[in-house]
């Protein structure tokens, strides 16, 4: 079972990193696949799933819904453009890729030994499980490959208060550690936090549209350094500065190996 186990996260992160890389598809969807993908077993097989990972078709949840505001949809439209640039006539890939985000990563999460089939079945990921658009996190992260950054656009619905009319710290701590743990996995597969710092330098008003910048500081060995700064979506003012430490894991760990 444990052996069974490593082998679907060894799926699970190698496809997750190929999806990553399909991202930047305006229309993303399973015929954007490589023939092999589509094809092939992965390791997921040892569970009877099929080599697509997904249960059903899976909602792009970094796609704009109605409850974007204008300048969302602005900030979204501005970085989208960034992912495709003319050429010569010719259109070709920017150096920008629009991430895609899914509330689930697997027909079957993965989340170590101890949970069972339904827990896994039911798992989905904590910033994408508020159904009802704009209510929670609203967010979508374009990745700047050459640069090793990437921005995350975040509009902040109503069921993240903390502070009257401002958005929770425990909710922004989320956003950091999310966009910050994204630009990691990217860069050095998989990895989970070790450490997070945070300043909280003002308050986020309910609704608003932030951007979060993250960008790598270095890596040394197994650490991977990421700094963070979520500001107005104009850029002038600060609203949070972070650092985050993530180690690079063997995905074993997770099953307590
Ligand atoms: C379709 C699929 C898509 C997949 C792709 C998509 C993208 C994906 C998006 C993900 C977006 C979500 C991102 C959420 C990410 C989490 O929220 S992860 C959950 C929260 N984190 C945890 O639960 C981690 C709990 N901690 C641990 O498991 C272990 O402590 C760790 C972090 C793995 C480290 O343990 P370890 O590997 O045994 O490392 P250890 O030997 O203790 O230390 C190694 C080195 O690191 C240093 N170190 C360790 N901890 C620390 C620390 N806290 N501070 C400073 N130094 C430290 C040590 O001092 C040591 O340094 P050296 O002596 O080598 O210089």
């Amino acid at each position: 079972m444990l052996r069974q186990g490593l082998y679907v996260v060894r799926g699970l992160y190698r496809d997750g990193l190929k999806l990553i890389r399909l991202a930047g598809q305006q229309s993303f969807n399973r015929a954007h696949l490589p023939a092999s993908y589509c094809h092939q077993p992965i390791g997921v097989r040892a569970l009877t799933m099929s080599s697509w990972p997904f249960s059903s078709k899976p909602r792009d949840y970094s796609l704009p819904n109605e409850s974007w505001s204008p300048e969302m949809q602005k900030l979204y439209d501005h970085y989208n453009a960034l992912c495709e640039v003319e050429e010569e006539g010719e259109k070709k890939r920017g150096a920008w890729w629009r991430l895609p985000s899914y509330n689930r990563t697997l027909k079957y999460a993965t989340g170590g030994r101890c949970l069972s089939k339904l827990l896994q079945a039911k798992a989905r990921l904590f910033t994408r499980n508020i159904e009802e658009p704009g209510a929670g996190f609203e967010y979508v992260v374009f990745l700047n490959k050459p640069e090793k950054s990437c921005v995350c656009v975040f509009q902040a619905g109503h069921l993240l208060e903390g502070p009257p009319g401002h958005v929770h710290g425990g909710a922004i701590a989320t956003m950091i550690d999310s966009v910050t743990g994204t630009l990691a996995t990217y860069l050095s597969g998989p990895v989970m936090t070790a450490n997070l710092n945070m300043n909280y330098r003002s308050p986020i008003p309910l609704g608003s549209v932030v951007l979060v910048h993250c960008a790598l500081e270095k890596v040394e060995g197994r650490k991977t350094f990421i700094s963070c700064r979520v500001t107005s979506s104009d850029r002038a003012k600060l609203h949070t500065d972070a650092t985050g430490l993530f180690l690079t894991i063997n995905v074993g760990h997770l099953f307590g190996a």
